[in-house]
């Protein structure tokens, strides 16, 4: 049987306690299908980064249970988490988060090194990937170099140097202007085609437009599910603006 790429049961995530107990996730429940492009959208402080850390292992939950890929995290110990985090989740953040001193491609090979491969792999992959986020030509640029746009392209291929289960993306447009959303976005399209799972935290309607599916929280809870079939191309036409 093959499992969800992402399973999350009653998945709780409270701070404090009493009157001041807050509900950032209050008990959630989702099943994510390898190669889904989830997009969760809602009001600041709804609990969608929050989400995304438990869903990557980034924060541990208070309730409920994750599984990635078949496998419960939430109850792995701090060494098997980091593990896990470093293999087989890859994060993409709003502000990029590339190591300032590094280059373009020690970026993405750093994570594949962190990972215990060789030198000789961490060189193959990053070659790859930087072909694939069309940035062979600014390999040993350092971020400060680069764009906005290019920094976030940087940032997708660190994120999926080691093959990752699924790519987690806290508003990865957030800084981008259209232009270099909509290359963001057609990563995110070819990676999805490829049968990478996306879960993507996003304020950005043309963002949503290309899921497959729409999360809406409020309060921590999930408001609404919606499956968006057959309006990939039409969020990126838009975008571009092939749409009148
Ligand atoms: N460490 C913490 N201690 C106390 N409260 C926290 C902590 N982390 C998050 N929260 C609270 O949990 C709630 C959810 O936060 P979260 O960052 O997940 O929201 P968000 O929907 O991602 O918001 P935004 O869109 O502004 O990034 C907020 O009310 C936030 O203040």
């Amino acid at each position: 049987m093959s499992h969800a790429a992402i399973r999350a049961c009653a998945l709780a995530k409270t701070h404090g306690a009493g009157q001041g107990l807050l509900r950032a996730v209050d008990e959630v429940d989702l099943e994510v299908p390898q190669g889904q492009l989830l997009a969760v959208m809602g009001p600041s402080g709804c609990g969608k980064s929050t989400l995304l850390h438990l869903l990557g292992g980034l924060e541990r939950p208070t309730g409920g249970q994750v599984w990635l890929a078949g496998q419960r995290i939430d109850t792995l110990s701090e060494r098997a988490l980091a593990r896990l985090r470093r293999r087989s989740v890859g994060f993409v953040f709003q502000a990029f988060h590339l190591v300032e001193e590094l280059s373009a491609a020690e970026n993405v090979e750093l994570p594949v090194l962190l990972a215990g491969r060789s030198w000789r792999e961490a060189r193959r992959r990053t070659g790859l990937l930087l072909e694939r986020v069309g940035l062979s030509d600014r390999a040993r640029h350092l971020p400060s170099q680069l764009s906005g746009g290019q920094r976030q392209r940087i940032a997708i291929a660190r994120a999926l140097a080691n093959d990752p289960l699924v790519l987690l993306a806290d508003e990865p447009t957030g800084n981008l202007d259209s232009a270099a959303t909509f290359e963001v976005l057609r990563i995110f399209q070819e990676l999805r085609a490829a049968g990478q799972t996306l879960v993507i935290v996003t304020h950005d309607e043309r963002v949503a437009a290309t899921a497959d599916r729409l999360i809406s929280m409020r309060d921590g809870m999930f408001v609404d599910d919606t499956r968006l079939e057959g309006t990939h191309a039409r969020g990126l036409g838009g975008l571009i603006g092939l749409e009148g």
